[in-house]
């Protein structure tokens, strides 16, 4: 097993220990940005069999798009301007998978794509741990000393702020990264810069003026798969590292409880948590609105709540034991889904 490869040109980035780096090749980047024409709505068969529709937010070129080519290799992505409209497409069945951004390491849980997660009714199928590495891309010809402003992802701009703090330059939010540097391009800015992947200046033809423009050399963002159709999950056996399930717990009062509880239903049961975050801090105390697929609308509001992921599926009987265990007070216990627990960290750049 290779680590930290070195086609990379970051040198040396620390690897966490169980963590690996698919590390990008030739092949790999010449596949990633093949588009297709596709019609709304309509899935293409080609040779009779059907190519899997993923809506994403962004365009071709965003994180996103490559989170779901690294799923689903042979799949259709579908540009979404907004996650929420990802989420929509398959629901009413114009994609067949949607991706979803949920936590990365330098920004903790993004809150707002959670609570996408929670307010539909969409199982969590797969995960994707991508490796974000950020470049400065600007018009060609253009050089740093030029540049009056950066546009790039909320996120991708928080990620980057010393660099920008640096350059000194203005900064504006747009809707995703590629989206960006489609921007920079369509209106000829030349006094602009944008924060994107390599892949998106190799897309767009922009030119890269630095490279790692994150403060942190370890940036991971975490991607779900969400699907109706659980057929899709990511084949058991796929890889030796099992199941992992996601789930919420909330309580009308408050957790420390049902944190309690639900530490020693697992603790005693060996089952591993791989996240545990209570009530991850919301501004002015607003509720967590929650789905409840057994009930369906209207969302059901809790001041507090547990977002838990752990080692095992919902058909393990440990699993099971404990989730009862935990259901002896009266709270909401909410899967979002068990899917294959992937260790990898792919890279892109
Ligand atoms: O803007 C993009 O390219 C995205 O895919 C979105 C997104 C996110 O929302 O987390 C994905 C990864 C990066 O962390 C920054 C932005």
């Amino acid at each position: 097993m290779a680590y930290a490869t070195t086609s990379f040109d970051l040198v040396n980035f620390k690897v966490a220990s169980s963590k690996r780096i698919i590390g990008y090749n030739k092949q790999i980047k010449q596949q990633r940005f093949v588009t297709f024409n596709s019609v709304n709505g309509v899935v293409p068969r080609i040779n009779g069999v059907k190519k899997l529709k993923v809506a994403y937010q962004g365009v071709p070129g965003a994180f996103s798009e490559f989170a779901a080519k690294q799923a689903f290799s042979d799949c259709i992505p579908l540009p979404c301007r907004a996650f929420l409209d990802a989420i929509t497409a398959v629901e009413e069945g114009k994609a067949d998978l949607a991706v979803l951004p949920v936590e990365s390491t330098m920004e903790g849980t993004e809150l707002r794509n959670y609570d996408l997660l929670l307010q539909h009714d969409l199982p969590i199928v797969q995960e994707i741990n991508l490796y974000v590495h950020y470049c400065l891309l600007a018009m060609p010809g253009v050089s740093k000393g030029e540049l009056k402003k950066v546009i790039s992802h909320p996120l991708a701009l928080a990620h980057c702020g010393k660099t920008l703090a640096q350059l000194g330059l203005d900064h504006e939010a747009v809707e995703d990264t590629a989206g960006a540097v489609e921007l920079l391009l369509s209106n000829r800015m030349f006094d602009t810069a944008a924060i994107a992947s390599s892949q998106a200046a190799l897309l767009y033809g922009l030119d890269v003026l630095a490279h790692g423009v994150q403060d942190e050399s370890w940036n991971v963002t975490r991607f779900l798969i969400l699907s109706k159709d659980l057929r899709l999950r990511s084949p058991k056996g796929r890889n030796k590292f099992g199941s992992k399930t996601s789930m919420v717990v909330a309580h009308h009062s408050g957790t420390l409880n049902v944190l309690l509880k639900l530490l020693s239903a697992f603790s005693t049961r060996d089952i591993n948590l791989t996240k545990l975050e209570v009530n991850p801090s919301r501004t002015n105390g607003t509720p967590v609105l929650v789905l409840d697929p057994k009930e369906g609308g209207p969302l059901k509001e809790f001041p507090c709540i547990l977002y838990v992921d752990f080692e095992g599926s919902m058909d393990d009987q440990n699993v099971k034991d404990a989730l009862a265990e935990i259901s002896e007070f009266p709270v909401f216990i909410r899967t979002l889904g068990s899917y294959s627990a992937d260790p990898n960290i792919y890279g892109l750049q």
